[in-house]
């Protein structure tokens, strides 16, 4: 039952004495040698339930488990009873308890299959209409800017959740992109951002979408005023903004206090998480890069896996075998990251995503019922694109001291074959080869033979590898929007299952409330040493050097 503490489940125990009896004892090397069908036994083709195309294939045989391990993970699964929670989710129930909310990320991309009594969820085909008749005015030319001239750039001005996920499609899908639409993102307070994106852009031929759920995140609403007025510089006629500002948010009344018209605002619903709000009319940038055609056959990717999720049975629930996988790393085997890697340059956003989307899900604490955790929660989320993380870290993952789990991402067919495909080649045999090099490593004997008689042992130790670092990986025919959606939905859905598991509530996110009212208390002090108050020696020495050291 959701909001106990995980560490009192009789699988949690059993999983604890397992885990100090038999880690010593896992070694992948020795695991593949035992058993001839392990990569069988321990690997998925996922096929989409219907809806365009999708497959995959989850490798998940590099890990440090065995079925018995497994089996009593998904013990725990059921003991935390994460398939009536997911059931509650699919169903609209306010599973979002300290918000009293429901969480329906779901609901944006069902296209009315599952039914969801939820005020808001019967509007979601009607927003999706709006989207694409103006994402199609916009790309078509039908809609102009105020001298007559085509829109051909995008300023998308938001942050965390209203930013995170367009700026990742859009990234992921730019072989689907309308190459002669510029989009780009502001999000950051610090002027350098809206300044240096300003500096390209031309107010005649420039959209602004003001992306907040709220509408009253002081880095956006800054930003936003700050292009208007560099807009209104230029057109003078405030009865111009309406062809040039569009604003994507749940909060009406601050919407048209801002300045925009309410047929220029695309509505979504307090249900929908800013972390998981790619799906909603937060997606307008991406409608207007991509299309709205690949827009909803993202939605459709997605929506395949939600019923993957809701149906497949534990034992096969690819979120559920990445999440209790996860798990077992991070509270038996101490680890304390996760390393996404996708092999694609299109997705090098996709660990970055995924920051905002695992760790503000499950950064906390306290379980549902109010009780701290006595084991670890949400994992740091990391990564980069392969092959450049090879380059960067991948040090510390073969031979330093802390264990790392891996995710590798791969598609069989690149979009871009140059050369002949070498490039696609190359990039791929170093896919292949890091989760081998993790989980084999490299033994004392091989390196002695390799460095011969004279080598000193100091050097023969460094070379040394140790192996049996465990990772997934992911492989998938190619990158396309749907895929992508599928992909996505796998690992909200893994945080859903490992949020219920802690007991946690992964759907609200106190935790960034506190610097924020600090950051406002503050802001008011900063003219002058003596506006200086009520703070600790090191925040006030730190303003007093401003003070001192500013030129404004
Ligand atoms: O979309 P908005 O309301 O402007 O919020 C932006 C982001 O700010 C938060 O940190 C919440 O304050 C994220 O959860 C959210 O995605």
């Amino acid at each position: 039952m959701s909001g106990r503490l995980a560490s009192e489940y009789p699988s949690w125990k059993k999983l604890q004495q397992i885990y100090e009896s038999e880690h010593s004892k896992l070694v992948l090397k020795e695991l593949f040698a035992q058993d001839a069908s392990r990569f069988s036994k321990f690997s998925k083709e996922y096929v989409a339930p219907d809806g365009p195309p999708v497959t995959f294939l989850f490798d998940y045989s590099k890990n440090l488990i065995t079925e018995p391990i497994l089996n009593t993970l998904l013990s725990l699964v059921k003991e935390a009873e994460v398939e009536s929670y997911r059931d509650k989710m699919f169903a609209g129930e306010h599973i979002n308890t300290s918000e009293d909310r429901a969480v329906l990320h779901v609901a944006l991309r069902n296209f009315d299959e599952f039914k969801i009594s939820e005020s808001g969820v019967s509007e979601v085909s009607g927003v999706l209409a709006h989207m694409k008749e103006f994402s199609d005015a916009v790309r078509s030319g039908a809609h102009k800017g105020y001298t007559g001239k085509q829109i051909n750039t995008i300023v998308n001005i938001g942050i965390g959740g209203s930013d995170l996920g367009p700026v990742m499609i859009t990234e992921a899908l730019k072989a689907y992109s309308k190459r002669d639409l510029t989009a780009h993102f502001v999000s950051n307070i610090d002027g350098t951002h809206m300044a240096e994106t300003l500096r390209v852009c031309n107010p005649e031929t420039t959209l602004f979408i003001v992306a907040s759920k709220t509408f009253t995140t002081q880095e956006t609403i800054t930003n936003a005023e700050t292009a208007r007025e560099w807009f209104l510089a230029a057109a003078k006629d405030k009865v111009h903004v309406a062809k040039h500002f569009v604003a994507l948010s749940t909060n009406t009344k601050a919407v048209t206090e801002f300045g925009i018209a309410k047929e220029n605002m695309f509505a979504f619903w307090d249900w929908v998480g800013g972390r998981y709000s790619l799906w909603s009319a937060i997606g307008l940038s991406i409608c207007l890069v991509i299309g709205y055609d690949n827009f909803e056959q993202l939605l459709k990717g997605a929506h395949g896996m939600d019923k993957h999720f809701k149906t497949a049975p534990l034992e096969s629930n690819l979120p559920v075998l990445l999440a209790v996988i996860g798990i077992w790393y991070n509270d038996f085997y101490g680890s304390q990251t996760h390393c996404l890697l996708p092999y694609d340059q299109y997705l090098h956003k996709f660990a970055d995503y995924f920051q905002q989307g695992d760790m503000e899900s499950n950064g906390k604490t306290v379980t549902k019922g109010g009780h701290r955790v006595n084991y670890q929660t949400g994992p740091i989320l990391w990564g980069a694109a392969g092959t450049n993380g090879q380059h960067s870290f991948y040090q510390l993952i073969h031979q330093g001291t802390k264990l790392i789990p891996c995710d590798f991402l791969a598609p069989a067919t690149t979009l871009n074959p140059i050369a002949n495909s070498k490039h696609h080649r190359i990039l791929l045999s170093n896919f292949f080869a890091q989760p081998e090099a993790l989980a084999f490593g490299k033994t004392e004997e091989q390196v002695k033979q390799e460095l011969g008689p004279n080598a000193s042992d100091a050097l023969i130790k460094s070379k040394v590898f140790e192996g049996n670092k465990p990772s997934n990986s992911i492989m998938f025919p190619k990158l396309t929007p749907a895929t992508l959606g599928a992909l996505i939905a796998l690992y909200e859905h893994k945080i859903f299952v490992q949020g219920v598991v802690w007991g946690i509530n992964s759907f609200d996110q106190m935790g960034v409330e506190l610097g924020k009212v600090l950051a406002k208390n503050i802001l008011a002090q900063l003219n002058k040493p003596e506006d200086v108050k009520g703070h600790d020696s090191s925040t006030t020495g730190l303003i007093y050097y401003y003070q001192k050291h500013r030129q404004e």
